[in-house]
Order: C-alpha cells, then sequence, then structure tokens
C-alpha cells in the first residue's frame, strides 16, 4: 500500500511540475508584455501610451496572480468515465454530466469501465500550450463534479482526489472512490485507490486564528449553495459548524469568478464582530479573490465609525428595535431646536453638547450667530443659551421682526415637508422671507406682476446678502450631524421628550446614559445610519483631487487602481466609498437586530443576497421582529432557501453535549449530525476553594497542554477584562472571549465558564450558552460556580439530563 501511495505521489508530482513550467512560461510572457510596454511608453504618442497602459495593466495583473496562486496550486483530481454527448467546453473539458451508454461493460465476473477523461482542479485555471486543460478553476462548471459527486450520485466521477501540496511539493494524496462496485482502468491499469478520503484528515487538523479554506473538501450540500445562482434571495440555515460561514466567502468567490462585470459593483460580507472579520478574512485572498469583497463588522458598517463597546442587553434592547425609527424622526426634527437648559454653557461637562458643535462649527462661531440686531446688547449675552428666539433685520430701510412664535410656526411649516432634515433648510429660508415679506408692506406696491416680482427679488437678495441674517439662518436651522443628533439624544429630559408614548421612562434613562460615553457601541451604529438617512446630506460642489498629469493624461489612473495601493487597501478604499453593492452576504443573520436589517438594507437596495444563518444561535431577544425587519430589508425579491445538516466542527461528544441546551433554548429544533467523533467526553469542573480566577486560569492551561492548536476561555460579557487578566502569561494560543464575541469563531479546545452566568445575562441567553458550547473542534472544559448548582461530578445544572 505503502508503495502504491508512494506512486501516486509521484504521478501527481509530475504533473505538478508540468503545471508549473507552463505557469512559468506565462510569467516570462506577462514580464515580458510589461517590458515591451514599458519601451513603448518611450515612444511617446498618446495612442502608444494608451496601448502601453493597457498592456501594463493586463500584464501587472497576471503576474500578481500567478505569484500569488502559487502556494498550495492544485489540489483536486477527478476520474471519469466517457461522457454522454462527447462535447467539450471552453475549458477543454467534457460538459456532459452523465456517462455514455456503453461507458460501463457488465461481463459475468463484475462491472468494468475505461477512464476517458482526468481533470486536475486548482485555485485557477492553467491552459497548456496546445489549450488542453491542465487544471480547472474550482468554480468552473467541468469542475462542479469534483464536489458534487457522492456515491449515490456519482455521474460520471469514478475516482475523485484530494492532493496536498506544499508549494512546488506533492505530500499526499487522499482518494475517494464514488462507483466502488466498478473496476476501472486507466492507461490499461486498473485505478488505485489511496488513503481514507480528505475530509476527515482536513477536520481533524489544529486550529489557528484564522480560517481556512475549504476548497480542497466541500461537500455536495455545501456545493449546491456555493453555486447556487445569484437571482434573487439565497437563504441558508443550518446549525453551529455546518460550514454557513466558510460557505458564505467560498460563494463570493464563485459569484466573482461566474460573472465579474455584474459584481465589479462590489460584494459586501457582513459579519457580527471585527474578531470573525480578522478570522475570516484570509480565506478570499487564499481563494485568489480580494479587491471586490468588503468584509466588515456590523459595527463598521458606517464609515470612519469602529464601535468598540457593547451595550447591556437592556439597553441594546431598545436601541436595536424598529421603536427607535420614530424616536429617531423626532430627535432629527427636535435636535434643530436647543432647549436653553440644555445648551452649551449651561450643562455639565459629559452632558449633551450642541448639535451645532459636530458640524465643525466652534462654539465661538456659534455665539456670534445667535447676537443678531446692532442694538441688542442682551442678545450677546442669551448667545450660548440655544436656538435664537427672534429675528431682526433690516430692509427696504425698515426694521423687520420675526418673534418667537412666528418662528416657530415657520419652522413646523417647513419640517411638515418629507424631504431629509438638512434639505429642508432651503424651505425653510423662503418661508423667513416670505414672512418678513408679508411684514414689509411690499407685497402690495405694484400691480405688475412683473415690477413685483423684481422688487421681490431685490428685497430677498437684500437680506440673504446680510450676514447677520446668514449667521441666524445657521443657528436657527443648523445643518446636523448624525453624530450631533445622537449627542443631543443623551440629554434625558430631550430624549423623554422625543421618545413619549414609545419608550418609557426607565428605557429612556439607560439609554440617555449609555450615550453619554465616549465610545460608540456596536447598536449605535445602525442609529448613526439611520439618522444619516433622516437627515439627509446637503449637496457640495466637489473638490477636484489631486492628479498627476501624467496619469491624466493616461488614463493610467484608471487602468491601474492597484499601482500604488495593495489590494487590501484598494478593498477598503472602495468599500469606504461605496455606499450599494452588486451583491451582500450576511453572515450570522439571526442576529442582526431590527435596525441594523434596515442599515445593512441600504447597502444593497439593488442587490442580490446571502443571507446566512441558524435561529437557535440568535441572540436578538425577539426574532419575529428581527425577521419581519429582514424581511422589509430583503423585500418582495423571492427566495431560494438551503438547509445545511451536517456539524463538521465538533465532535460527536461535545455535540451532545450542547444538544442539551438546544432542547432547553428552542424545544423542537433539531440539531445538526457531527460527522465525527474522538473519544473524548467533555469536562465538567467546578471553581476550587472560592477563586474563579485561579480555576479558569488552571482549566485553560490544562486545555493548552492537550491541544497544538488554539484555546477559546468564554465568559460573560461583564467578565471580559476580568477573564483576560486572569489568562495573562499564557500564550497566545489561548485567548478570553465574551460569550457574544465568541459568534463564528472556533477553537481547538473551549473552556465554557459558568453556564448560568452566561444564560442569565440576557432574555437570549440559553441561546448565547448554545453558541459557546459550539465552538470546539477537539475539547471543552465546562466550569461550573455557585451559580450552577453542579452536582457531585461537576455537571451543572442546565447541561444535566
Ligand atoms: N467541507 C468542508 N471541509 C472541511 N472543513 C469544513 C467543511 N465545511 C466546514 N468545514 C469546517 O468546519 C468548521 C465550521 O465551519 P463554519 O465556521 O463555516 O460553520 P458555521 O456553520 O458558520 O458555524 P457557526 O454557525 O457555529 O458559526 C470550520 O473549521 C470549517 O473550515
Amino acid at each position: 500500500m505503502a508503495d502504491v501511495r508512494e506512486r501516486e505521489i509521484s504521478v501527481e508530482q509530475e504533473h505538478l511540475d508540468q503545471v508549473y513550467r507552463r505557469l512559468e512560461e506565462k510569467i516570462h510572457e506577462a514580464e515580458f508584455l510589461m517590458n515591451d510596454a514599458a519601451k513603448r511608453g518611450q515612444v511617446g504618442t498618446p495612442g502608444a501610451l494608451a496601448e502601453r497602459d493597457a498592456q501594463v495593466f493586463r500584464a501587472g495583473v497576471h503576474l500578481n496572480r500567478l505569484n500569488n496562486e502559487f502556494e498550495d496550486f492544485l489540489f483536486g483530481r477527478i476520474d471519469l468515465l466517457l461522457g454522454k454527448d462527447g462535447k467539450k467546453g471552453p475549458d477543454g473539458a467534457y460538459t456532459a454530466v452523465e456517462p455514455a451508454e456503453g461507458a460501463v461493460r457488465a461481463e459475468e465476473t463484475g462491472t468494468y469501465a475505461d477512464i476517458a477523461e482526468t481533470l486536475h482542479i486548482g485555485r485557477i485555471g492553467v491552459l497548456d500550450a496546445d489549450y488542453s486543460p491542465l487544471v480547472i478553476d474550482w468554480r468552473a462548471p467541468a469542475a462542479a463534479p469534483f464536489y458534487r459527486s457522492t456515491p449515490v450520485d456519482p455521474g460520471r466521477v469514478v475516482r475523485r482526489r484530494v492532493i496536498r501540496s506544499k508549494g512546488r511539493k506533492v505530500l499526499g494524496v487522499e482518494d475517494d472512490l464514488m462507483r466502488p462496485e466498478l473496476t476501472a482502468f486507466l492507461d490499461g491499469e486498473e485505478l488505485p485507490v489511496v488513503g481514507d478520503g480528505a475530509l476527515m484528515a482536513a477536520l481533524g487538523q489544529a486550529r489557528s486564528h484564522s480560517m481556512r479554506d475549504i476548497v480542497a473538501s466541500i461537500q455536495a450540500e455545501q456545493d449546491l449553495v456555493i453555486r447556487a445562482p445569484a437571482a434573487s434571495v439565497t437563504y441558508v440555515e443550518g446549525g453551529p459548524g455546518t460550514g454557513k460561514t466558510a460557505v458564505a466567502l467560498h460563494r463570493a468567490a464563485y459569484l466573482l469568478y461566474q460573472d465579474r462585470r455584474r459584481y465589479a459593483g462590489g460584494i459586501l460580507i457582513v459579519s457580527p464582530t471585527p474578531l470573525l472579520v480578522a478570522y475570516t478574512e484570509g480565506v478570499l485572498p487564499s481563494l485568489g479573490e480580494e479587491g471586490q469583497v468588503a468584509i466588515r463588522a456590523v459595527g463598521s458598517l458606517v464609515d470612519s465609525t469602529e464601535a468598540s463597546v457593547y451595550d447591556t442587553p437592556a439597553v441594546a434592547r431598545v436601541k436595536g428595535s424598529s421603536r427607535m425609527l420614530r424616536v429617531l424622526r423626532r430627535a432629527a426634527r427636535g435636535a434643530l431646536e436647543q432647549d436653553p437648559a440644555t445648551a452649551v454653557g449651561s450643562r455639565a461637562a459629559g452632558a449633551a453638547p450642541d448639535p451645532r458643535r459636530a458640524n465643525g462649527q466652534s462654539p465661538t462661531a456659534s455665539a456670534q450667530q445667535l447676537a443678531f440686531g446692532e442694538d441688542e446688547p442682551e442678545a450677546e449675552g442669551e448667545a450660548n443659551k440655544g436656538t435664537p428666539t427672534r429675528l431682526r433685520v433690516v430692509a427696504f430701510g425698515r426694521r423687520l421682526e420675526l418673534d418667537s412664535a412666528q418662528l416657530s410656526r415657520i419652522r413646523q411649516t417647513a419640517l411638515n415637508g418629507t424631504a431629509p432634515v438638512n434639505l429642508l433648510r432651503p424651505r425653510a429660508r423662503k418661508l423667513l422671507l416670505d414672512a418678513l415679506w408679508e411684514q414689509s408692506g411690499a407685497a402690495g406696491r405694484h400691480d405688475d406682476p412683473e415690477l413685483a416680482a423684481e422688487l421681490r427679488s431685490s428685497f430677498d437678495e437684500d437680506i440673504t446678502s446680510e450676514d447677520d441674517f446668514l449667521a441666524f439662518l445657521d443657528a436657527w436651522w443648523p445643518e446636523l450631524t448624525p453624530r450631533a443628533v445622537l449627542s443631543a439624544m443623551s440629554d434625558e429630559r430631550s430624549l423623554n421628550r422625543w421618545s413619549r408614548r414609545i419608550l418609557n421612562p426607565g428605557e429612556v434613562r439607560k439609554v440617555a446614559r449609555s450615550l453619554r460615553r465616549d465610545a460608540l457601541s456596536v447598536h449605535d451604529v445602525a442609529l448613526l445610519d439611520e439618522l444619516q438617512a433622516i437627515l439627509g446630506t446637503p449637496h457640495r460642489p466637489r473638490k477636484k483631487k489631486d492628479l498627476d498629469p501624467l496619469d491624466l493624461l493616461t488614463g493610467l489612473d484608471e487602468l491601474m487602481p492597484q499601482r500604488e495601493e495593495s489590494q487590501r487597501e484598494r478593498a477598503e478604499r472602495l468599500a469606504a466609498e461605496r455606499v450599494e453593492y452588486a451583491h451582500v452576504i450576511v453572515d450570522e443573520a439571526q442576529d442582526l437586530t431590527p435596525m441594523q436589517w434596515r442599515m445593512v438594507g441600504r447597502r444593497g437596495r439593488h442587490a442580490t443576497w446571502t443571507v446566512v444563518g441558524d435561529p437557535a444561535q440568535s441572540s436578538w431577544s425577539d426574532p419575529d421582529e428581527a425577521a419581519a425587519a429582514r424581511d422589509e430589508a430583503l423585500g418582495t425579491r423571492p427566495r431560494r432557501r438551503f438547509t445545511l445538516t451536517v456539524n463538521y466542527r465538533n465532535p460527536a461528544e461535545i455535540a451532545d453535549l450542547a444538544a442539551k441546551v438546544l432542547a432547553l433554548a428552542m424545544p423542537g429544533a433539531e440539531s445538526p449530525s457531527a460527522v465525527r467523533s474522538t473519544g473524548i467526553e467533555p469536562r465538567f469542573a467546578v471553581v476550587r476553594e472560592g477563586d474563579l480566577g485561579q480555576s479558569v486560569r488552571d482549566e485553560a492551561a490544562r486545555l493548552l497542554e492537550r491541544v497544538e492548536g488554539t484555546v477559546g476561555v468564554v465568559v460573560a460579557m461583564n467578565r471580559r477584562e476580568q477573564a483576560a487578566r486572569w489568562l495573562a502569561g499564557l500564550g497566545e494560543r489561548v485567548v478570553a472571549l465574551g460569550s457574544l464575541e465568541a459568534k463564528g469563531l472556533e477553537y481547538d479546545a473551549t473552556l465554557v465558564v459558568s453556564p448560568a452566568e452566561i444564560a442569565d445575562e440576557s432574555p437570549a441567553g440559553l441561546r448565547v450558552l448554545y453558541v459557546a458550547l459550539t465552538r470546539a473542534t477537539q475539547q471543552l472544559t465546562v466550569l461550573s460556580g455557585e451559580r450552577d448548582d453542579p452536582d457531585a461530578d461537576g455537571v451543572p445544572d442546565l447541561l444535566r439530563d
């Protein structure tokens, strides 16, 4: 058997050598193109320059790809029976899915067949000089049987082989036989079979802090999702560890391959936490895709914000709820009028700042703006006390004045408009001028409409060229920013006013207090985004950016966007510039709150969607409300539903324990079936000598000894910092996580600290505990404190039969 393995490895080595020779040829071609193009650049006619740019661009992209793809380049092979129609596709492979009649010969001694075609599968396609396929891109239709074929429905595939290689060296091969009953011949020799399949080998590997791609072992039910047409909404459900995140990432790569032009509009992947972004962001580059995909945490979806804190569950519940929509609408209008009691200068430090200050206007400027009318010294004194309550101007030699009641009426009329608040300012300005005009008595001076119109326009000009009037307008109808309104909401009295009959006083107090903190919370970000939509951005003439004149001449700037920035920087820049995407993938979709769904929805108004999630892992307290918001975000687009059923992460021993919590969290819900078992049962430990910190440290150290890779220690959210201190000095393989941060991540071993504390944290606590218990790929320890009421074996109340 060892001989067969060695021989098969050398067969694949030969093929890989051939592939590398071809790649080198292509690199030389690309380099030649680059040099040639550079030489032509010296000629200098505009036509030659443009051609040079196009060539340099193409060659640059090519080189980049070849260099990137060199690692672990070739990973699969299928040996196929003769196909039905004998037609070949553009990649040089036969297109038929089903075998030709007569491809299999039945004889008395058994069934026999000849292998008619052998395909190698890799990260990108490579054709030989005579256009025969040396490597088929994993996303090409011809590669689909590598993933789809099963012994139940083998199609043309007789043997599927996964090849492990590092750089230019083949290290091993693992075969799966799809038609074990068949004796197949390749070049006159019986087809050899090596190993026990690649999946188990992949699953048993130690985990690091970044996710690996699964391109060599995608399973049939996953492949159906990855290649599902992106016509509308692809909806994928599956329990923990069924590969939802992996599938979502591979789907992004597949969609780009399949229709690059369509997805030039960008693909957005929304992830629940920055930790999961960091964990997954290496997968797409490893699949050769990067530039067009933005992976963002839901707390970083708004440009230039990065939420760093979590609200308490009680506050999060209010901020995430769609009730906030009405509060925000009122706040956006209300914040125009600064209540003197809450305005700058009359508040203690840390209380709500003046919404205008976040506009970049200094407090001194706004103080000046509030001083109207040269004979109004007391106006100066009122300067810091909020919105101006009187407007005085001189026009046509007359003093005109609008008092507080008139101003307030005008504001109400202006606010009746449906446009975003910041865009209503011109309307308010017009209404002010109308009122002043009427007061001036000039309206009746001319019967001739033309003369009357002329007079009116010179009246308007007179007033609007006055600095005082402009300053008044800035103070009375300031341009508001989302942050400014959110700050205004931190004032409990104001928020109370804006939340009347929507939030109860307890909720108002908690939300206002949370907004007085400096850092933004994850839930604040969706509020900011909503406010941006409510407020709108007034149109401003764009500044021309400085461009290199040569780039302008040649258009090189557009042709070679990655010339000066890395692919990743480019992705980030594009993400920052982009408001909407061509495809939106939502990972851990069960966790999006109604307000977050609105935010994500705005980024994919014309997009197709892939939504992956697991209701049983939802940390949102009201799943029905979230489902309604999701349906609103996705609109009436038709849905295609898929369910993933196999748990590739947890061994059966851990999955069985987690299933007990699932039964409490969601009675009747089905657990996915674990694909493997290790024989290692979860360990139950109790806090020793009342010292929780030391016990956590001891148990974590114990797990570090037992696994090669990572250890995750999951604690209730309010113990995050404490837990990090307990683990200090144990090394980089171990990390402390708050229960909500564990979403989507996995570790070789997990220590779950006090299930009861996690479960009692929020109304969704049992589901959050279910998440915590399903993070380990090899070993799990559960540490109980007093609250867990452990039995004699240390098993906590929540995990007993
Ligand atoms: N076909 C596969 N081949 C090899 N490994 C796989 C395969 N499918 C999934 N896995 C592995 O199983 C683990 C779980 O996958 P993933 O994180 O995508 O699951 P998930 O459904 O998103 O889980 P959760 O809901 O808990 O976040 C990962 O380590 C992933 O690489």
